[in-house]
């Protein structure tokens, strides 16, 4: 059939000619200005001269698509690097840059380089109102207002006050695994224990930011649905973020909101339902003995009520909860079934531990865990090889523009973006072997005199974005390390670990998190 048959059937109906030309014209002049406007802006552009997939510079869409499509979109994003180089156009006003000599310029502690909107979507809706949040304030005030009150709490000295409730949280992950896959009457149980760690998680982070956990590892699956809804989130903010006015058509539309169903709304239920708990002294978990991170959240609005109110408290506490877990839980993953798919790295790292000398009954003193060299380059290893982020951290160039390595002037105003993922995979700077899990590139190489291992790593530290850099660095990185050195410790320290199938690849979705990772575990004498 004819397609235009409908149209000139429709046109047919019209009582005249004239007002036939209208709705044409109606139709025609909207789409002709739209295209004549991509035209002139594609032609106008000062990105055009950088390489990129030609439909990058006329639209995100492409960005967009790709996005849904999951795990294709970092590796789209090395392979485009590997085709075009350091600067790729990724969108009509977007620069991806592989220059880890950037990092300090672009992700500095200056507060010039303003996030993009793309954080816009990451806002809390807290009592109807977009709230920005300590991860997505955009404006360098707002974000160093919210800063400060808090910053100390999330410093080594404050964070070490929380390890006995992290011990016992390990403790009880254990006695959990013991109780339903290792100790049964019919000997260890195959289980996945890539589920095992988010609930690990979870718990964890809920019990450190207001001293009730969630509840998984006792339930021993995601009995209320907050973790697949969170997953649901995820996927939204990644898609959204490549095209951020999406966001306010839907999540965040003002007249009537369209979807996706429920995003957050668990959380901030809880979050809420925990504050006003704590405030009317109703809230039963709570020791003081024991302060936990709304306990310090409070003592902040007390210390500094002007830049503290209820709204920013409900804030603190859910990008606590949302910030971390996924994160947290994707990194204890890589370490763990990337050691064990290569059996001589888990083999070096059990006998460090085991040899350590921890109390297999106590927990494992995170101060003492972290000196151990081996444990600390297969951490580092499994950050580079799989680490959490693979959205690239988009940044506003300031006035004055940005001159990149190559000569080439990017003028104020255009967004450039750098992904840790891509700079973890960086040739010129960890060599060729960039696709191996190799731990040993972070120790002293055969030959290698003190000084030149020194300058390489610390060229490596400073080439590093994994967990972001400058004045929005995240704030919860040694809360974060503190999770994953004593569970991957403990874990390797009680039991004789093993995947069931060896040859079996974990699978991956959404960006990074994984899945299918199924081990036996067995008691040690
Ligand atoms: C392995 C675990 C983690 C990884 C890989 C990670 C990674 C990152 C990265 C790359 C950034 C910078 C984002 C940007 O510049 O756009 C960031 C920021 C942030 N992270 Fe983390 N994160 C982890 C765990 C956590 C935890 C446990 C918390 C909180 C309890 C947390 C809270 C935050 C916050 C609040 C920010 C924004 C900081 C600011 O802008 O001042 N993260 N994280």
């Amino acid at each position: 059939m004819d397609p235009s048959s409908g149209i000139k059937s429709y046109l047919s109906l019209l009582p005249s000619l004239d007002l036939k030309v209208s709705v044409v014209g109606l139709i025609a002049v909207p789409i002709l200005t739209l295209f004549g406007w991509l035209v002139y802006s594609w032609l106008t552009s000062p990105l055009r001269k950088y390489p990129g997939p030609f439909l990058a510079g006329w639209t995100n869409l492409w960005r967009l698509v790709l996005s849904l499509r999951g795990r294709n979109y970092p590796m789209t994003m090395r392979k485009l690097h590997e085709k075009y180089g350091p600067v790729v156009r990724i969108g009509p006003n977007l620069l991806d840059l592989d220059y880890p000599e950037l990092i300090k310029t672009i992700f500095s502690t200056d507060d010039r380089w303003r996030k993009t909107e793309m954080y816009d979507n990451n806002n809390a809706i807290v009592d109807g109102k977009n709230t920005p949040t300590l991860f997505s304030a955009t404006d360098p005030a707002v974000h160093a207002r919210m800063k400060k009150p808090i910053a100390k709490y999330y410093a080594v000295g404050n964070i070490l006050s929380f390890e006995a409730r992290a011990d016992a949280l390990v403790k009880h992950f254990c006695n959990e695994l013991e109780r339903r896959y290792v100790n049964g009457p019919d000997g260890p149980k195959a289980f996945d224990l890539s589920e095992w760690i988010i609930f690990y998680a979870w718990d964890l982070i809920s019990t450190l930011t207001f001293s009730r956990s969630f509840g998984y590892l006792d339930h021993g699956h995601d009995f209320d649905g907050a973790i697949a809804v969170t997953d649901k989130a995820l996927t939204y903010f990644i898609a959204v973020a490549q095209m951020p006015f999406l966001d306010y058509l839907l999540d965040k539309n003002p007249v009537v909101r369209i979807g996706p169903p429920g995003l957050g709304n668990t959380m901030v239920r809880v979050t809420l339902e925990a504050l006003i708990a704590r405030r009317t002294g109703q809230d039963k978990n709570f020791d003081p003995a024991m302060p936990d991170f709304l306990q310090n959240f409070l003592d902040a609005q007390a210390a500094t009520p002007d830049l503290v109110d209820d709204t920013i408290i409900m804030g603190y506490l859910l990008v606590n909860l949302i910030a971390g877990a996924d994160n947290t839980s994707i990194v204890i993953r890589s370490i763990i079934y990337l050691s064990l798919k290569h059996p001589a790295v888990y083999r070096r790292l059990e006998a460090e531990i085991l040899a350590a000398g921890f109390d297999r009954d106590k927990g494992i003193p995170y101060k003492h865990a972290r000196q151990l060299p081996y444990f600390d380059a297969v951490v580092r290893e499994a950050v580079r090889a799989h680490g959490a982020v693979s959205v690239a951290l988009e940044r506003y160039v300031p006035a004055g523009g940005l001159t990149l390595p190559d000569g080439s002037f990017v003028p104020p105003g255009i967004a450039v973006c750098m992904n840790p993922d891509v700079l973890a995979h960086n040739r010129g700077i960890y060599g060729d072997d960039v696709d191996e899990f190799r731990p040993e590139r972070w120790l002293q190489a055969p030959g290698e005199d003190a000084e030149t291992y020194r300058l390489r790593i610390q060229k490596w530290n400073a080439s590093d974005l994994g967990f972001g850099d400058g004045s929005r660095v995240c704030i919860g990185k040694t809360l974060a390390l503190l999770e994953i050195y004593k569970v991957v410790a403990t874990l390797v320290l009680r039991y004789e670990m093993e995947l069931t199938d060896p040859e079996k690849v974990w699978r991956l979705w959404q960006w990074s998190s994984q899945k299918d990772i199924v081990v036996k575990l067995t008691l040690r004498e």
